[in-house]
């Protein structure tokens, strides 16, 4: 975990450079944005950025977002200063940490910038199958090709791979070929020198730079264009890459891992895809099962995001009805473990007995459940009440929630409501306590007592955002 420093070290930045580092971050320190610039541009794997108030933070979020470089900025900065806190948001800050520090805080933007996602969970035979072939080449050099239907869990099962392989204290670099122009990839893979292309107006380096030593996945590799392919069968072959207007190759050590959701020798055979960068890539295929045709995972992740939103919601743990558990393990899953993790994450919020029952499970092609109708009726066989073909219609479920917005409170505490509705709105800020705070209409010292308290309480709260900035 690296974090650079922006600004004086003297006063309280410098407190919260040195809980960082006891917290086990890697510090580097500029003065000011042009040499952070600098440090970002020649090094990708700084995680988070602390810039003091006092800094161009516009400047550099926009410098930043046109180089295409990702790395969540924190503004820093005095306490009592709401509308300067405010205003580093607006100009494009992730979030905004108050001085002096809290340490708390701090080791959660940590966390959070780690990256760290679910930990992989497996029961059903068919996947815990998929982890141990993927545990057994994990050791070993193979490029490993990862397939399944969208939301299946590649990436996490590449992430998996990376901490179980001799890598594991070297970067992960993940790279989405689908989600980047192609005119942009080439230079995100391989980097660029200054005045390559216009735009270019300094050196820099791309993934293949940033992962080495360690791990780099292409995320959706059937995305790339041809001519790019041929570029990276090379790097790989040759264990060397070209910065884009470069004039000497730079040797890469990076194991590759790629992902994708189609049929990669399909692919390969009607054109679309280099077949030898197919071979390069497939040396262990590792096809991952769609959700549905693994039950048992079904009612292990779907017990697992119930406990883990609650906490995240601040709600009390509920378990799932065995009607509702009956209804999930009937359900096509078209979007795999992200629907459900999406379908778990709005049952807890909408569920309202001691357990989650059906009337909170609102599938697609489901209708609502009519408020007259016993959860007894509603837990017969499935088949008879919510077949695949409808006999209930489907009005869109969120209509359940727009008929009486308050019932499900009704019978609450109000301070249990405030909780839920902060840390509710947290969550949908994805942790950023500045928006947050400003959608709640309170101030950010407010939100962060009312946190600190439920901390303390040993309710879970929401780490500070940390997306990507640009
Ligand atoms: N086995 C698992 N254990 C825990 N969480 C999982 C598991 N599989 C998937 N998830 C969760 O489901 C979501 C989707 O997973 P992931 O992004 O890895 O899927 P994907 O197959 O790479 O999707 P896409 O093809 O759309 O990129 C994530 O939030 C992830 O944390």
């Amino acid at each position: 975990m690296r974090v650079l420093i922006i600004g004086s070290l003297g006063g309280e930045l410098g407190t919260a450079a040195g809980i960082a580092g006891r917290r086990g971050a890697r510090l580097e320190h500029t003065d000011d944005i042009g040499g952070a610039l600098q440090r970002l541009r020649s090094d990708g794997r700084v995680n988070l950025v602390l810039c003091e108030l006092g800094q161009p933070i516009a400047e550099l979020v926009r410098a930043l977002t046109h180089e295409r470089i990702a790395v969540p900025v924190i503004a820093c900065g005095p306490e009592d200063d709401p509308d300067a806190a405010a205003r580093a948001v607006r100009d494009g800050a992730q979030d905004f940490l108050p001085l002096p520090p809290d340490p708390e805080l701090i080791a959660a933007f940590l966390e959070s910038a780690s990256g760290e996602t679910h930990a992989l969970m497996a029961r059903d035979p068919l996947m815990l199958d998929t982890v141990q072939r993927a545990e057994q080449v994990a050791r070993s050099e193979a490029s490993v090709l990862i397939t399944g239907e969208s939301g299946t869990g590649k990436e996490v099962l590449a992430r998996h791979i990376h901490r179980r392989s001799r890598r594991a204290d070297a970067p992960f670099i993940a790279l989405n070929c689908a989600a980047i122009p192609e005119h942009l990839l080439e230079s995100e893979l391989f980097g660029h020198e200054k005045g390559a292309f216009s735009g270019a107006v300094a050196r820099r380096i791309g993934k293949f730079e940033a992962a080495h030593g360690g791990t780099l996945l292409l995320d959706e590799i059937s995305e790339m264009d041809v001519r790019l392919q041929a570029k990276l069968l090379r790097a790989i072959q040759e264990r060397e890459i070209d910065r884009l207007g470069g004039s000497a190759p730079v040797k890469i050590d990076v194991r590759i891992l790629a992902t994708s959701n189609r049929d990669l020798a399909a692919e390969a055979a009607a054109g679309r895809f280099r077949e030898d960068l197919y071979f390069r890539l497939n040396v262990v295929g590792l096809p991952i099962p769609p959700l549905r045709a693994r039950p048992g995972d079904i009612s292990l992740l779907s017990a697992h995001f119930v406990r883990h939103y609650a906490q995240v919601n601040g709600l009390p743990p509920r378990p799932l009805s065995e009607a509702a558990m009956r209804l999930l393990l009937r359900h096509q899953w078209r979007g795999n473990v992200r629907e459900l993790e999406n379908a778990m994450h709005r049952a807890v919020l909408m569920a309202s007995g001691p357990q989650i029952d059906v009337d909170a499970v609102m599938l697609p092609g489901m209708g609502p459940a009519p408020a007259n109708r016993p959860a007894s009726e509603l837990a017969a066989p499935i088949g008879a009440v919510f077949p695949s073909c409808g006999v209930i219609e489907d009005p869109p479920y969120h209509q359940v929630e727009e008929a009486n917005p308050i019932s499900g409170l009704v019978g609450r505490r109000m301070d249990e409501v405030e909780q839920a509705l902060i840390l509710g709105t947290l969550h949908s800020t994805s942790g950023n306590r500045t928006h947050a705070a400003t959608i709640l209409g309170i101030s950010i010292r407010a939100l962060r007592n009312k946190l600190r308290d439920y901390a303390s309480q040993g309710v879970s709260v929401p780490p500070p955002a940390a997306g990507v900035a640009a």
